[in-house]
């Protein structure tokens, strides 16, 4: 099997063609919300068209989940799939489709004055409040009802896991961190998370947890409940694709990411080696159980030279992109070429299932006392969210989720303000226990990979020159420090 397409870089594509569905009142309500939608959706964090103007917004799909046009004060709710046209440098570019919960009200509580979408001057809104609807505890605690009860509503079908307890009437708060996906925490005890740019399949964050609950693993949370929209194919008769659109899941209250134990480590100069060591087992072992769940096969020369090709095509698009990049494009080349060579002398690789974006963020431990030892969860297996959905299902070699956390370890230590001898040390430290408790836990120590691990980490720093360059310019020294680095002649 071939391991190139998960690592060319397709170019953006719209997703596969979805029908519209012309909801009751569709083209009025449409054409009604189109101005307010095309000057708030730009402006949200997960919006992924950044710096490239809207030029048309289709409606996918509009469900009621809640009366809209009913007279008195009860809110509405109305469910959104909008695809978006983008004018990129001028061309008209293949836009996405994103979902929306939309409350409608006749008065706007100031409460939730700043969710407010627009109040549509036309059509079967007319003179309403449109806004946010997660950040409406009534609405969003609606949201877990319809969870609760299986089955279907216009295009959207909702499920849960058999024996799956959740209760009812639990109060809502939705996060407010920077999140790529938006997600409403259900009285401590559940998390939704909705994703927002959606596409036709099962999006990995649903699949794999699923997969390692069946499993037994315990590593992951598993999914209590989700919901998705089908529509049909193109084909007579035949239902296309499912969009995954949420994934409720329990929520382990009283954990700590990863991220912030990391920055408190090397605030108060303490050792994180032992916790860096069970991530590595932890690791290992979600590993172990989604390559014994799902299927494995292996790159032979082919494969990776084409993964190499891959890698050298992603790193000359991120350098168009990121002018900053472009002195070292020869030194980083070199690690993709040194990756060819071990394939021409005949290096293969195993492939399986993958976290696909693991870093210090994505893990959680639980408090000392549940456990009497670290227990990680791992959470977000949506891969990297800039990549096409169909990539992002594909197998791919273990090694590259542990460049991502190799990579995680070195943001940590540059992003701390202290840099230094004690910084760069600790950095070193943790990323060789990590690997060693992944080695400990699996037979398989990822730092004999050298070629691998290098272009992987690689890539990665590729990858997050462009993430940065595009959502947190501020941070964009933190992978270009690794950049100069990794282009270095290998030491
Ligand atoms: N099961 C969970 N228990 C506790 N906190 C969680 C859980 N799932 C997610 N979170 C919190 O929500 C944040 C966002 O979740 P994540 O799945 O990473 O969303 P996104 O893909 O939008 O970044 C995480 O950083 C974490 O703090
Ligand atoms: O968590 P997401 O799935 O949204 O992942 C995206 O955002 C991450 C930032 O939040 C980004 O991760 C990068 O920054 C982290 C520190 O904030 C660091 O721990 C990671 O190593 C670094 O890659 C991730 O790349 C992006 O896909």
């Amino acid at each position: 099997m071939s391991d190139s397409s998960s690592d060319s870089s397709p170019p953006r594509t719209a997703p596969a063609s979805l029908p519209l569905v012309t909801a009751p009142h569709g083209s009025a309500l449409l054409r009604s919300l189109t101005g307010p939608l095309a000057r708030w959706l730009p402006r949200q964090r997960w919006f992924a068209g950044k710096g490239r103007p809207l030029s048309a917004l289709t409606l996918v799909s509009a469900t009621e989940l809640l009366p809209c046009t009913a007279q008195g004060h009860t809110p509405g709710l109305l469910h959104l799939l909008v695809r978006t046209r983008e004018q990129d440098a001028g061309r008209p570019a293949a836009g996405d489709c994103y979902q929306l919960l939309l409350g409608v009200r006749p008065v706007l509580p100031p409460a939730l004055g700043g969710g407010l979408v627009g109040r549509p001057t036309e059509g079967p809104l007319r003179g309403r409040a449109v806004y946010e609807a997660l950040d409406d505890p009534r609405l969003a605690t609606l949201l877990l009802e319809r969870l609760r009860a299986p089955g279907r509503l216009g295009s959207l079908s909702f499920g849960r896991a058999p024996g799956s307890a959740i209760p009812s009437g639990l109060d809502a708060r939705v996060l407010t961190g920077e999140q790529t996906n938006s997600s409403v925490v259900y009285g401590e005890q559940h998390i939704l998370k909705l994703f927002r740019r959606v596409s036709p399949g099962v999006n990995p964050d649903l699949e794999l947890p699923l997969a390692l609950a069946e499993a037994g693993c315990t590593r992951v949370p598993a999914p209590s409940a989700w919901f998705e929209a089908a529509f049909p194919s193109a084909a007579a008769g035949a239902v296309g694709e499912p969009l995954t659109l949420g994934v409720l899941q329990p929520y382990l209250a009283g954990c700590t990411d990863g991220w912030q134990l990391a920055i408190a480590s090397l605030s108060a100069r303490t050792d994180f080696t032992q916790a860096a060591h069970s991530l590595g087992m932890a690791t290992a072992e979600v590993h172990t159980a989604l390559a014994a769940a799902l299927p494995t096969s292996e790159l032979g020369r082919e494969d990776l030279e084409a993964t190499a090709e891959a890698m050298a095509g992603r790193l000359a698009d991120a350098a168009a992109a990121v002018p900053a990049l472009r002195p070292f494009r020869d030194g980083l080349g070199r690690t993709y070429a040194a990756l060819a060579a071990f394939a021409r002398r005949g290096g293969t690789c195993p492939v399986q299932r993958l976290h696909g974006d693991l870093h210090l963020g994505q893990v959680l431990l639980a408090p000392e006392s549940a456990h009497g030892t670290s227990h990680w969860s791992v959470i977000d297996f949506e891969g990297e969210p800039a990549r096409p959905l169909a990539d992002r299902r594909l197998p791919g070699p273990p090694v590259r989720d542990i460049a991502g956390m190799l990579r995680s370890f070195d943001y940590a230590a540059c992003q701390h303000r202290a840099s230094g001898a004690w910084v760069d040390a600790w950095s070193r430290a943790n990323r060789a226990a990590f690997c060693r408790g992944y080695a400990d836990a699996s037979g398989v120590d990822p730092m004999d990979q050298v070629e691998l691990l290098r272009a992987y980490e690689t890539d990665k720093a590729v990858y997050e020159v462009l993430y940065e360059a595009r959502h947190r310019p501020a941070w964009l020294h933190v992978p270009m420090a690794a950049i100069r680095r990794l282009a270095a002649a290998p030491d």
